[in-house]
This record gives structure tokens, sequence and C-alpha cells, in this order.
């Protein structure tokens, strides 16, 4: 049975519609897919984001504010949208269970990600959260929001941006590990896992989103699994994505993506973190990593889509003709 940790993008919660409503009918679409990992004979582990959700929490909490109810701050927000969106992929993996007969638990577990203090991305704030806003709205924000970071998200408009540091434990790991051993499907690490700090026995939360691709590669390398999955809203991993040229990957070696990383040719707020994570993945483990289309899952399984990445030095395979320009 092959150990298979999910990672789950925004697109697998959120669409246009951010009510608890549409979020769960998103999230019970996304376990119609997930499904087929258990329906393959895989112990499946997934694992998710929370950029948008952890964001439209803190602007419900600071429209709130008040000294008898004061806002949350980010790290216990981050702990709320654990919950929450475990909760959803808890009963609707549990429904997407039972009606392919089979009936496995589902836990969510809250995990608590270690961090360094001294980590160079406090004073550098680059993960999105939150709505997406327009360029004519951003004096407006910063005006509201004196305190706030915005950057440009990948030519989708505006957000917010918070410290990401990187995993550099998953505290609950042997927990998580005795749950996978008893066949359990767990929900880990969601939004990245909550960013603490060690300050001697102590865990201190801090205020930060760390980056759910690299905890989800920290977790599987942690629990030696078979593969890393990471699905999001491409078919794959491009080169020159964007451009006339584009050529997506079906197999890559880790030797030659890694001069792709270090050319910096992909973008850092979106496929560049997939990327690093799943080469550290297969740098650490020799397992393979896959990259690949949320709804593609059925295929992905059976190999015939997504971007593999693996640890050997082989002949990069494209998915389509590789040079698409005239
Ligand atoms: N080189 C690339 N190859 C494929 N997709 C890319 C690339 N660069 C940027 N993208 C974009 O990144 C998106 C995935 O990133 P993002 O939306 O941040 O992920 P998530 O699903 O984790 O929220 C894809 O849908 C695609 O539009
Ligand atoms: N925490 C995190 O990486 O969230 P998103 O994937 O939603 O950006």
């Amino acid at each position: 049975m092959a150990k298979v940790v999910v990672a789950l993008g925004g697109n697998a919660i959120l669409s246009e519609n951010p009510s608890a409503k549409a979020q769960k009918q998103a999230v019970s679409q996304t376990a119609k897919e997930l499904v087929n990992f258990v329906k393959n004979g895989d112990q499946l582990i997934i694992t998710h984001g929370n950029g948008p959700q952890v964001g439209n929490l803190l602007l419900q909490q600071s429209s709130a504010d008040s000294p008898e109810n004061p806002a949350m701050p980010l790290d216990t927000c981050g702990a709320m949208t654990q919950g929450s969106i475990g909760y959803w992929f808890q009963n609707a993996m549990r429904e997407e269970l039972l009606k392919n007969g089979i009936d496995k638990d589902v836990m969510t577990i809250i995990t608590q990600t270690v961090v360094s203090g001294d980590d160079p991305a406090f004073h550098d704030p680059s993960k999105p959260i939150g709505p997406f806003y327009q360029e004519s709205q951003v004096e407006t924000v910063k005006q509201e929001h004196p305190d706030w970071q915005l950057m440009e998200d990948a030519g989708r408009g505006y957000r917010r941006v918070v410290p990401s540091p990187k995993p550099l434990q998953i505290n609950e790991y042997r927990a998580i590990q005795q749950v996978v051993d008893a066949g359990i499907v767990p929900i880990v690490s969601g939004g990245g896992g909550i960013p603490v700090i060690k300050k001697g026995d102590q865990l201190v939360g801090t205020e930060a989103v760390i980056d759910k691709d690299f905890s989800a590669s920290k977790i599987a390398q942690l629990i030696n699994a078979d593969k890393l999955i990471i699905l999001t809203s491409a078919g794959g991993v491009y080169y020159n994505f964007g451009k006339q040229e584009q050529a997506e990957l079906k197999k890559v070696g880790v030797p030659e993506i890694q001069e792709h990383i270090d050319a910096v040719e992909f973008s850092k707020g979106s496929m560049m973190p997939k990327v690093q994570a799943a080469v550290d993945f297969v740098r650490q483990t020799g397992n393979p990593a896959v990259i690949g289309d949320l709804k593609d899952a059925k295929e992905i399984i059976a190999g015939t889509q997504g971007t593999t990445i693996v640890n050997e030095n082989v002949q990069t395979e494209y998915r389509k003709s590789k040079v698409l320009s005239s």
C-alpha cells in the first residue's frame, strides 16, 4: 500500500463564492477526486491551503475588534481555519468513501509547524492571503489598513501579504504517523500548519502563514511517503509558462529542473514553491513527486497526466510538442 501525501490548492476549497455553503460544495467535489486514491489502494494523507480563508477571517476579526471582543491573532486564525476546513473535508471525505462502499475513518489533526524566529521571511512578507483587489482599489485599501503590505499576485490582482517562514519541523508528525499506520485518512498541516517558534519547552504561535506546499513536502519526508502529489489548477509544470513556446513537462529529473529553479524561471507566488517543495521531497526520499490538476486525479494515479519529478537524471519528456512558437 503506497503512502501518498496529497496537497490541495486554493481552488480545491474556494471558487468565486466565499460562503461556507459554496466552499463545502467545492470540498465535496474535491473529495470525489480524492476518493480515487483510496479506491486505488493508497494510504491517503490530505493537506490543504488556507490563504483565502485565513485572510477573510482576519478581516472579519478586525471589523468586529473591541476591548470586549478582541480580534484574534494570525496564528489563532490559522488554527481556526484548520478546524473549519478540516471539518468540511472530514465530512465530505467520509460521505464520498461511504458512497463508494468504503467504511474508513477520516480525522483532522491540528498541526503545529515549527519555524525559526530568525527566518528572514519575517522581514520580507510574501504569502498572499485574503481577497484580491484591483489596482484602482489599492490606495483605499492601504488607507483603511495602514499596517498591511500588498503585493501583485501572479497577474490576478493585489493581495495582502504576510511573512511565510520555512517549516523546520512538524510538531505532531509522530502522532500523524500512528494515525496513518492505523489506516485512518488524516487531514494534516492545514494552511501549512500553525507557525510556532520553540522557546524551551514552549511552542509560541507567531504571526505568519506557512506555504502548504513546503509543509506538505516536510510531512511527506517525515512519514517517509512513497509519493508527494501537489494538486492545483494547472495540468502540470510548464517551461516558459504563458509564452508562445510554453511546454508542459511529463517527466523531469531533479538535476534539470533545479537549473530552472536557480534561473528563477517559475513564478514566485504560484509555481515556484510547488516545484521547490517537490524537488526537496524527491531529493530527501528518492521517491517521486507529481504536480498536476485536481480534476485529473484518476489520470495522475494512472500516470497519464501531471508532471512527475524523479531523482535520476532522466531524458526530459514533454506532454505536448516542445516548441509551440512559429
Ligand atoms: N510554470 C508554470 N507552470 C504551470 N502553471 C503555472 C506556472 N507558473 C504559474 N502558473 C500558474 O500557477 C497556478 C497555480 O498556482 P496557485 O494558484 O498559487 O496554486 P494553488 O492551487 O496552490 O492555490 C496555475 O494555475 C497557473 O496559472
Ligand atoms: N497556506 C497556504 O499555502 O495557503 P494557500 O495554498 O491557500 O495559498
